[in-house]
């Protein structure tokens, strides 16, 4: 995790009004005495929406909350309209200090309340990302960070395409193997599936699809990271609301390979989303780990393009080492504002309302160290199967993609240097007992 030696987030950004729900509570109540900002949270209910970045920047400056942020806002178009559009507590909210409690989420609607302006614009807004999820598609598969499309040069246009595209219908083999990624899975455990889709094994990828064109500008680019088993791919499906658009299985190590897929119009794609592998499978050799730590410490720390990343956790383990480390890797551009960071907590239909509170809380607390005046940095409750957590991720993440490019400070060649991997990893092996959780194979079913 970063050092704290960052910029301090100033104040505070200010409180949402009328959120509702008391899922919303703020970290900062355990943030220590003068610790940086803590990240917002953004569980369902609340929803202080703007759809209009007019109205956005209004919102923002009446809640107060573009005073903490003020480096980043006058990069952005109503850069902190998206706190309010989250919803989500912010450190020290109006009228406390740095590091003091946070206020806690309303319980009900007060004169801060929005009104029905708000709550239309709140719908307008979530149905307008969640329409442009809608329009994921599958785009190629990439076994190795170099054959990821450059600037809008997808493999099959190179002049030299690459074999290792040929690999499109995810078969369980290629580049990520050689980073210990793979296993023996089952290819036809479509129960899995917590959407108990009616196709058989996986959706087929045409081999000789012509691969969508890309503009020649480059798309900002949303990564899916995290543990194996954590649900990435299954927030992806549940986001793009298509059952089968990336693989989703019990199975740990499911997806092995750089999945992408291109969102926006068919004539005017305007971002992308990345499936990476997870990690922390049990049956993983060392160096093989060692391997896929700097496949990842690459991209996340070169990707040029890289907009925004969605770190997803099981709900009920918060934040393992190995999640922690991976956010090194990305942890000076989430800290310089260049890269957004969301954490989802996955599976908080398994966490009654209490415990997902506290898990909230504890993941904010640990993000804290990351929040400077520049970092862009939510958290929230997710669950593919109540769809909790939903509108808001969509909502954020259709910011990122949207938002005006963002001014990049210089790095240091130091700085931007590629994090060592590192085989420590203390808790590893006991993190792995997650991906054997029984209750995963029993309980990742989908309720009535
Ligand atoms: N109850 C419940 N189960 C979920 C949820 N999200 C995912 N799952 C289940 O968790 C398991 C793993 O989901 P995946 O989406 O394949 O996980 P992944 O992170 O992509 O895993 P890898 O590809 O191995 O890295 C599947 O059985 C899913 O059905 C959720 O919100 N609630
Ligand atoms: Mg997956």
């Amino acid at each position: 995790m970063t050092d704290s030696n960052k910029k301090p987030a100033s104040a505070t950004p200010g409180k949402p009004a009328g959120r509702t729900s008391d899922e919303t509570t703020t970290a900062s109540s355990a943030a220590p005495e003068g610790a940086p900002g803590t990240p917002r949270s953004g569980p369902k209910g609340k929803k202080v929406s703007a759809a209009v970045q007019a109205a956005q920047a209004a919102k923002a400056a009446k809640s107060g909350v573009s005073a903490a942020r003020k480096g980043r806002a006058k990069k952005r178009a109503a850069p902190n309209a998206k706190a309010g559009r989250q919803g989500v507590a912010t450190p020290g909210a109006k009228g406390s200090q740095p590091g003091q409690a946070g206020v806690a989420a309303p319980k009900r609607r007060d004169a801060a309340a929005p009104g029905i302006e708000d709550a239309v614009e709140t719908l307008t807004s979530a149905k307008r990302a969640l329409a442009w999820t809608h329009t994921a598609r599958f785009l190629t598969t990439a076994s190795q960070l170099h054959h990821l499309p450059q600037n809008g040069v997808l493999p099959g246009q190179e002049p030299e395409p690459d074999e290792d595209f040929d690999d499109q219908d995810h078969d369980a083999s290629g580049g990520f193997d050689d980073a210990g990624l793979s296993a023996d899975h089952d290819r036809d455990d479509q129960e899995d599936q917590m959407d108990e889709g009616d196709e058989d094994g996986e959706p087929s990828r045409d081999p000789n699809a012509v691969p969508e064109t890309l503009p020649a500008r480059p798309l900002p680019e949303i990564a899916f990271v995290g543990r194996s088993n954590a649900g990435k791919s299954t927030a992806i499906n549940t986001l793009a609301q298509q059952k089968r658009l990336a693989f989703a299985s019990k199975t740990p190590g499911r997806t092995q390979h750089i999945n992408l897929f291109v969102l926006g119009p068919k004539d005017a794609p305007d971002a992308l989303f990345a499936d990476l592998p997870g990690y922390g499978y049990a049956a993983v050799a060392r160096d093989a780990k060692l391997r896929w730590q700097r496949v990842m410490a690459d991209y996340l720390s070169q990707r040029e393009t890289l907009s925004g990343v969605v770190l997803m956790v099981d709900s009920r383990h918060g934040l393992t080492d190995l999640d922690k480390q991976l956010l090194e890797f990305v942890s000076d551009r989430v800290t310089a504002g260049e890269v957004s960071l969301l954490v989802l907590l996955t599976k908080a239909d398994k966490l009654n309302r209490k415990d997902g509170a506290a898990a909230l809380e504890q993941v904010q607390k640990e993000l804290a160290v990351l929040a400077t005046e520049d970092s862009d940095i939510a958290v929230s409750l997710f669950s593919a199967l109540s769809k909790q957590g939903l509108d808001d991720a969509a909502e954020l993440i259709y910011d990122w993609a949207h938002r005006e490019p963002r001014v990049l400070r210089d790095y240091d060649d130091d700085e931007m240097g590629v994090p060592e991997a590192t085989d420590a990893d203390p808790a590893d092996g006991a993190d792995d007992a997650h991906d054997a959780d029984p209750a995963d194979d029993t309980d990742d079913t989908r309720k009535p």
